[in-house]
């Protein structure tokens, strides 16, 4: 079984593991987090070290790639382009739990994680980097850019354009023919009703612009 390393050692990480582990196509030989100490495990797998390692761990013990687990929009983004640097042939691969449903034909792009229960349907759309969490939907013609996100239980209709790097969080409903710019937070349980703009937080039922955001603002800290 071809070896591959995870990125990441939150809860996020853990459930990735287990998507792993069910589909039995890679051997996990640890995770890699820049934070953590080494020597922890984390659902029986090493921290490894940082991201620094990986050159080495590619030469010396065969990994392939892995897959980013960090929750955050952008700070996936930033790891994805650190690692890029220092290991030009890591493979970024995805990692779709077995009971997700599928539109058929659907184009997953690299790095894509899509979680228990998810349903993609029809002519959608998934660029690089996406997370569809936990029983999230998206409809059929929709689009999410690359680094964008679904957090549990988030609805998203028919034609719906998700920017780069947005997030639309846990319990929120997007209706059909809907646009959500670049850099966008949409709070937990919104309802969207009309195009919703860049860099922006917007929250409430319906959904209302609460602010300006600057890039990389956390948003899912707490
Ligand atoms: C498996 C997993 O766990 S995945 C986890 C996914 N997590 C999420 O999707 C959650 C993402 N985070 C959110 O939705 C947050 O509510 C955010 C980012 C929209 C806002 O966070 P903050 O800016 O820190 O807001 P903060 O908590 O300080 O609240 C400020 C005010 O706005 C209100 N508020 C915050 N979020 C919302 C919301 N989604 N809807 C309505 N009101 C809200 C608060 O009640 C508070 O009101 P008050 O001043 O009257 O008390």
């Amino acid at each position: 079984m071809k070896k591959i390393v995870i990125i990441g050692a939150s809860g996020h990480a853990k459930v990735i593991i287990d998507i792993i582990e069910k589909r039995n196509e890679y051997q996990i030989i640890g995770l890699i987090d820049s934070y953590k100490k080494p020597s922890q495990k984390i659902m029986g797998y090493p921290i490894l070290g940082k991201e620094s390692l990986i050159p080495e761990l590619m030469e010396k013990q065969n990994i392939i790639g892995g897959i980013i687990a960090i929750g955050d929009n952008w700070s996936r983004n930033k790891v994805r382009d650190v690692i890029e640097k220092i290991a030009p042939k890591f493979k970024f691969l995805p990692a779709i739990h077995p009971n997700a449903i599928l539109c058929n034909n659907l184009k997953i792009e690299s790095g894509v994680v899509i979680m228990a229960g998810v349903i993609v349907n029809a002519a959608s759309t998934i660029k690089e980097f996406c997370i569809l969490n936990t029983n999230s939907s998206l409809g059929h013609d929709s689009v999410m850019d690359h680094f964008s996100s679904l957090a549990p239980n988030s609805t998203i209709g028919g034609h719906v354009n998700i920017g780069a790097f947005s997030a639309i969080s846990i319990g929120a409903t997007v209706i059909q023919n809907v646009t959500i710019g670049m850099h966008t937070i949409i709070g937990a349980g919104s309802l969207v009703l009309k195009n919703i703009g860049n860099n922006i937080l917007a929250y409430g039922v319906p959904t209302k612009k609460i602010k300006d955001r600057e890039i990389g603002e956390p948003y899912l800290a707490k």
